[in-house]
């Protein structure tokens, strides 16, 4: 076995430096955990996870195993780890990987800044890998950094949307019924060919369902069955709640999961958890001004309609920066009514280098400057304003996506909200999108 880097088995925070807001969320989560049990009349166990991550994902057809597969640049199981290590109840991560992927496992733990993981060879199929993840745990003697737990869950590395809610429950549920797991509703029927290909039979859809991850069992029901199932088991099984009836004669106790937990199987299901992951972190706008005076109003129209682009978004206003970093804000828009200078872009800059906060997401960074042909030449502004592409290739090594906005200032009220609208849909397309290829363009609204 081997084990993930110094500090593995430190607090729960993953990621960034982000104290404040991860210390509060671990204490609530852990909380969580005995607040649950004890309504359920049961103590708070200890709970490990164990997840394979040794496939080759050869039903999505590309040379990358699909969780190593990027999602806006950072690989797919890292985003797996990080719904995992959020919930603070989860003591270990036992994390199966192949021989070959083990040095890219490694630096992914290392740049993302992964906690609590420890490594296990793969197997040659998902129940050899997850039970050779059960073995390192199972294997309980002082020296060693992991333990044997009470309850053990079973997560696919490729379902990145797993929610502490449901975890509770089946980690709650396993505790009082020996096993239990996720399932969803059959979206298709279920039929059975025969030989030539004919219809056999087909299932009443609504007396079925699909079985989804994660699952989470007593470690010793699980451990035992994986002990004695035989080696077509192994070699074809799909299912451990199967395995817990089969051998451990436990009925695991379903709970009902959501949509977002599906697996990654298709291409097109990159896809689909990318438009997933920009639509959370584009959730929320901060928008930062340079003045206070009566220019203000520029700031509460663009305001107002950004509102109408983005769904759902709370625009913050920048008063409290440092605050905002830590609420982890991942969409800024820096409005430069008074200068042409990028002092407060620049300002916005050092502050989320310090934070950490693009890590984990892509953080865009708008710089709003204003076009007023009276006061200023065309050529003149355009010169000062194209200084972002030099500003954007520095924050780009940071995971900052810099972009530009010259929104024309007219001195009509009406054309003014006009082209406040005009500048509201572009600053709205370039958060939603986060898009790479925009980033350093000058955009004119
Ligand atoms: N020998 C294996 C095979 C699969 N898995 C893991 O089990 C999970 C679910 O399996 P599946 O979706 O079938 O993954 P793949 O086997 O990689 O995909 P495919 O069947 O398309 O090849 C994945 O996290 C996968 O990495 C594993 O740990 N060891
Ligand atoms: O579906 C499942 C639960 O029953 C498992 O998550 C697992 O993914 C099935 O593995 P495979 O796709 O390799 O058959």
């Amino acid at each position: 076995m081997e084990s993930g880097p110094p500090g593995g088995s430190g607090p729960a925070e993953p990621g960034p430096r982000l104290r404040g807001w991860r210390g509060a969320d671990a204490a609530a989560s852990a909380s969580s955990l005995s607040r649950f049990g004890a309504e359920a009349g049961c103590r708070a166990p200890a709970v490990a996870a164990v997840l394979p991550a040794g496939g080759s994902g050869e039903r999505m057809g590309v040379p990358t195993p699909k969780q190593f597969c990027p999602i806006l640049e950072r690989p797919l199981i890292s985003y797996t780890l990080q719904a995992l290590e959020r919930v603070s109840w989860i003591k270990d991560i036992v994390v199966a990987v192949t021989r070959e992927n083990m040095e890219t496992m490694k630096g992914i733990i290392q740049r993302y800044q992964h906690k609590r993981i420890s490594l296990v060879e793969a197997g040659v199929t998902r129940h050899r890998s997850i039970f050779n993840g059960l073995k390192v745990l199972a294997e309980d003697q002082p020296s060693r950094r992991l333990s044997k737990p009470e309850v053990v869950i079973i997560h696919d590395a490729v379902r990145p949307f797993v929610e502490e809610d449901v975890l509770l429950k089946v980690v709650t549920a396993a505790q009082e019924h020996g096993a239990s797991g996720a399932i969803r509703p059959l979206v298709s029927t279920v039929i059975s060919p025969s030989a030539d290909s004919c219809l056999d039979h087909s299932l009443e859809r609504a007396r079925h369902r699909a079985s989804e991850m994660p699952q989470a069992f007593l470690f010793d029901v699980i451990y035992e069955a994986y002990q004695q199932c035989s080696d077509y088991d192994l070699e074809f099984g799909t299912e451990c709640l199967h395995l817990a009836l089969k051998y451990s004669h436990i009925k695991a106790k379903l709970v009902e999961g959501s949509p977002d937990l599906w697996k990654v199987t298709y291409k097109r299901d990159l896809y689909a958890a990318e438009s997933i992951i920009k639509e959370r972190i584009s959730q929320q706008v901060c928008i930062i001004m340079d003045t206070k005076e009566d220019e203000e109003h520029v700031g509460r129209y663009l305001e107002e309609m950004l509102k109408t682009e983005l769904n759902h978004v709370k625009v913050i206003s920048g008063q409290d920066l440092q605050q905002i970093i830590l609420e982890q804000c991942y969409s800024f828009v820096c409005v430069n009514v008074m200068t042409s200078d990028f002092e407060e872009t620049q300002r916005l800059l050092n502050m989320l280098e310090e934070s950490n906060l693009s890590i984990l997401y892509p953080v865009v960074v708008i710089s709003v400057h204003f076009l007023d042909y009276e006061s200023v030449p065309f050529g003149q502004k355009m010169e000062k304003v194209m200084q972002v592409r030099e500003f954007a290739k520095e924050a780009k090594k940071r995971n900052i996506l810099l972009s530009g906005l010259l929104i024309y200032f007219p001195q009509e009220e009406q054309k003014l909200r006009e082209s406040l609208r005009q500048g509201a849909t572009i600053i709205a397309a370039l958060i939603k999108e986060r898009n790479s290829g925009l980033i350093g363009q000058l955009l004119v609204a």
